[in-house]
């Protein structure tokens, strides 16, 4: 694991970095679980101020403060725009730490360091995780905007963010989309020459040319994965939900069809190309599968899923994509309702509770076997179709947070607005997926007779012990990095709940 040496903490320009202690909080809730550690959402004592704190993971108190850390710093102090998540501050704590039970920290390590971040109420994953959450068209429209912006920034001023996904993704209560988690992410300079650790973003957001074993790439990769946020957001799932790097390229291959080099000059270069390419011939079936996407959209994400990182859209120019200048326009992000805080990390922890009290209620059922059997109620007329209308069925405005209700909301306005739906109106007319889970979306057909995967959730959750996740932006997207081509070590980023702490997985970036 690579570490700073002792004087390269001070990253710094401001000489009050670092010199607060963490007891200038106080933690309310843990909101986030990473490679890197918790995040927390804590209350600033003095002025009443809502933050995250996102404890930096210090596992080894021998090997240092990891090198990653002190990247994330470096690049988020040199970032300031709108777009993208703010680090308000570095704060200390000098010795053993409670959690927000008071409980003592296992942490080995005596101290902690803490970065200190604006706090937003959602992660994109979370909110989309939403039972019966759906996303309007204006609203992923200027999702997708600021996504594009922000990152068109990080681009522009020559970073590689490396792990865009829906987590990711932060979003508050104004409707702001902030580009979060800068901990994989580095400076690159134009030329592309550098050699740059192949080992970066999670699989299913993870481009074509990095699972071939590339290490010479740009702002492309980033893009890449921004075209599978992009479909997912209409889709209603992920697009390349892959087990592992074979079967996550294989998964590419079968949607974008297989590169040689006429459609991609160079690739048979790429190291593990002539082992991984395919077997027999692949057509793009991009605009067949999601034939029933908007015009634009569909014009949009083909440029955005281009296989040869060399032809695949900017930032820059899909901003000025027809699909953002044509009705409906991307809504003002005040307009858009506002839901009850939801991050990942917390959706993921609810349906692992509801799962327990089902396995529970099953195995009560099952020593105490009901007697005798009930006979139905009589049906009174018109009863009928009320008791159809069960919890799984959507009711507009069933997300809203009403103000004073329930949650842990620290002065933010709250509005009574409508819930829209997730995904747009006609976004999956019959072609579509049938997600279980969802509800209502679509019918037969389209992806089911395709190369995909049966309707499920999603990937396993592995071995985090969380299986049936959602599907959609709801599930941790396993990770698997390697050595070579796809086999070696089982180091990787992806969730802490496939164990392992992103230092020693990545060692030292390039
Ligand atoms: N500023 C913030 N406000 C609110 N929630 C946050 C904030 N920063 C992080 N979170 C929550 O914590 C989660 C994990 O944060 P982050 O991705 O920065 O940590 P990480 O250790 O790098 O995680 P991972 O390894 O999963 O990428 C996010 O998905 C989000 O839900």
């Amino acid at each position: 694991m690579a570490i700073a040496a002792p004087g390269q903490l001070n990253v710094t320009e401001s000489p009050s970095w670092g010199s607060r202690s963490v007891d200038c909080f106080e933690k309310l809730e843990q909101i986030g679980e990473g490679t890197y550690g918790q995040v927390y959402m804590a209350k600033e004592i003095k002025t009443g101020e809502i933050v995250a704190l996102k404890k930096i993971r210090m596992d080894n108190e021998r090997e240092g403060f990891p090198i990653t850390a002190i990247r994330e710093i470096k690049i988020l102090k040199k970032l300031h725009h709108e777009n993208v998540i703010k680090l308000k501050e570095i704060v200390t704590s000098p010795g053993p730490e409670k959690d927000e039970q008071g409980r003592p920290d296992g942490n080995k390590y005596k101290g902690g360091i803490y970065m200190v971040f604006e706090y937003m109420d959602h992660d994109l994953t979370g909110l989309a995780d939403r039972p019966g959450m759906r996303f309007t068209v204006p609203q992923i429209k200027c999702y997708m905007k600021q996504l594009l912006t922000g990152l068109h920034y990080c681009h522009v001023n020559q970073v590689l963010h490396r792990d865009i996904k829906g987590s990711n993704l932060l979003i508050d209560n104004e409707g702001n989309l902030k580009l979060a988690d800068f901990g994989l992410a580095r400076s690159f300079s134009n030329d592309h020459n550098a050699n740059l650790t192949n080992r970066v973003i999670t699989l299913w957001y993870r481009p074509p040319e990095l699972l071939l074993g590339t290490t010479k790439y740009g702002p492309a990769v980033d893009m890449w994965s921004v075209g599978c946020i992009f479909a997912e957001l209409l889709h209603g799932k992920p697009i390349f939900p892959g087990k592992d790097e074979p079967e996550q390229l294989n998964k590419i291959f079968e949607l974008c069809g297989a590169p040689d080099e006429v459609i991609w000059p160079g690739v048979s270069k790429i190291p593990w190309y002539n082992q991984f390419k395919p077997t027999r011939p692949m057509k793009r079936r991009l605009r067949e599968v999601f034939r029933h996407f908007d015009r634009h959209a569909l014009e949009l994400l083909e440029r955005m899923l281009a296989l040869d990182p060399a032809q695949r859209i900017t930032a820059k120019d899909a901003l000025d994509a027809e699909y953002f200048w044509t009705d409906p326009l991307p809504c003002d992000p005040k307009s858009l309702p506002k839901y009850e805080s939801s991050h990942e990390f917390q959706t993921k922890k609810k349906r692992q509770q509801q799962r327990q009290n089902e396995e529970m209620a099953k195995r009560q059922k099952m020593q105490h076997p009901q007697q005798h059997t009930r006979l139905p109620p009589i049906q009174q007329s018109g009863q009928h179709a009320q008791m159809r209308s069960g919890p799984n069925q959507q009711v507009h405005g069933s997300q809203q947070v009403h103000a004073g209700g329930p949650g842990h909301h620290y002065g933010k306005p709250r509005g009574p607005s409508g819930g829209p739906g997730k995904y747009p109106p006609g976004g999956n007319p019959g072609g579509g997926y049938n997600h279980p889970n969802r509800g209502g979306q679509g019918g037969a057909g389209g992806y089911g007779s395709g190369p995909y995967p049966p309707p499920g959730r999603g990937a396993p959750y592995g071995s985090s012990g969380m299986p049936g996740g959602s599907g959609g932006f709801g599930v941790g997207a396993p990770n698997y990095t390697q050595q070579g081509p796809y086999g070696g070590s089982a180091a990787g980023r992806g969730s802490n709940m496939m164990g392992g702490n992103r230092n020693q997985q990545y060692g030292w970036q390039q």
